[in-house]
């Protein structure tokens, strides 16, 4: 019988601590930010940055807010990924794909996802980074990553990338199936949109010739020169998802998370939208979290718990966050398409 050399299917997510233990979150924490796509200062600096400061006075810190995310599975962000994969497994061909799972940092990781494609002697590679929207920390950096460790390959087999994926009609269809679960009948007075954020240095660097100006006419409307601007990629998920769910447009709104550091980053904080919507009259607010496929940190504990409080300090009374798409068969079905679209 004639050997059908498979697809490899590389899913790779941000990555988390092995346990909540202070080194295990201390060693992510370096791992992570010493990558210069996410910390993007010359390496000395950088080096100083998170050796002398970040990593010994955050790690405790971060751990302490891991415990309150952990559960019997571990690490939501890592069951969640392994949940996709699997079910995606299940959907697609087993004599064509071979789906593997990975982390950007820690584990499991990208070299040991692609040594097993390698083993498999697929003949090409599919890598879907598993962030929506495009940024150079996130999406630019698994694929350097994959790209480094392909460069010591005798045989580099074709490799496609999947850039940014948030105007997909199946991706926006399973964020409403979740967020009509969560919402059921209710109204509510406003419904935020909360993105991960970035320094606005790497939002210019990432503009073309200037084109971003981090206001709202710059970010209203999607172009080729601001495609990979991630504050504009933000706004137009925002759009795409209010369209999809009938959400009046005066309602809605965007704003940014998880600042780390001095240096400006985009907005508007998530903190002061809050506050705004409160001041505005805003009593029972609705969160999403879509710039992440997988519950994690930044969507259980910083938007559901740390946002909540800040929503009910300011003096509101009904705060939801809506789950993200973790392994919702729609979701899956999203990945199954992006698949195909690129075998
Ligand atoms: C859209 C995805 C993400 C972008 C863009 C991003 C940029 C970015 N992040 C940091 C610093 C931290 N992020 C942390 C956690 C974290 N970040 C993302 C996603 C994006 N980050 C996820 C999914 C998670 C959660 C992981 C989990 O295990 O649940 C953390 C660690 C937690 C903490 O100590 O607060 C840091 C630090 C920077 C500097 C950055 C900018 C380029
Ligand atoms: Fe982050
Ligand atoms: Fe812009």
């Amino acid at each position: 019988m004639k050997e059908v050399a498979k697809t490899g299917v590389l899913l790779v997510n941000l990555g988390t601590p092995d346990s909540t233990a202070v080194p295990h979150v201390r060693k992510y924490l370096r791992e992570f930010l010493m990558d210069g796509r996410v910390i993007d200062i010359p390496f000395l600096s950088r080096w100083l940055l998170v050796n002398c400061i970040i990593a010994p006075f955050r790690a405790p810190k971060s751990a302490a807010e891991y415990r309150k995310l952990w559960t019997d599975r571990g690490s939501p962000l890592l069951f969640h990924t392994e949940d996709l994969k699997d079910k995606l497994v299940q959907q697609l061909d087993s004599k064509q794909y071979h789906v593997e799972m990975a982390m950007r940092y820690q584990t499991p990781s990208i070299e040991n996802g692609l040594k097993a494609m390698q083993e498999a002697k697929v003949k090409k590679i599919i890598v879907l980074p598993l962030f929506p929207q495009y940024a150079s920390a996130t999406n630019g950096s698994v694929i350097d990553k994959v790209m480094e460790v392909v460069s010591s390959w005798q045989v580099i087999p074709s490799i496609s990338y999947i850039a940014r994926f948030m105007d997909h009609p199946l991706f926006l269809e399973a964020w409403k199936e979740i967020a009509d679960g969560a919402k059921g009948d209710q109204e509510y007075d406003a419904y935020l949109f909360s993105y991960h954020g970035l320094p606005e240095r790497q939002i210019q660097k990432a503009s073309c010739n200037g084109y971003c100006q981090l206001n709202a006419k710059c970010c209203a409307t999607q172009t080729s020169s601001n495609q990979y601007c991630y504050r504009a990629q933000c706004f137009y998920t925002t759009r795409l998802l209010a369209d999809k769910m009938g959400l009046p447009a005066d309602k809605v709104h965007t704003s940014f998370q998880s600042r780390l550091g001095k240096d400006p980053w985009v907005q508007p904080y998530t903190e002061d939208s809050i506050k705004d919507l409160v001041k505005n009259g805003a009593k029972k607010v609705l969160a999403f979290s879509p710039a992440f496929v997988a519950d994690c940190l930044e969507t259980t504990v910083e938007v559901g718990e740390e946002y909540k409080e800040v929503f009910e300090e300011a003096g509101g009374e009904q705060w939801d966050l809506v789950p993200c798409l973790n392994s919702n068969d729609t979701w899956v079905d999203c990945v199954k398409q992006l698949v195909l679209e690129n075998s």
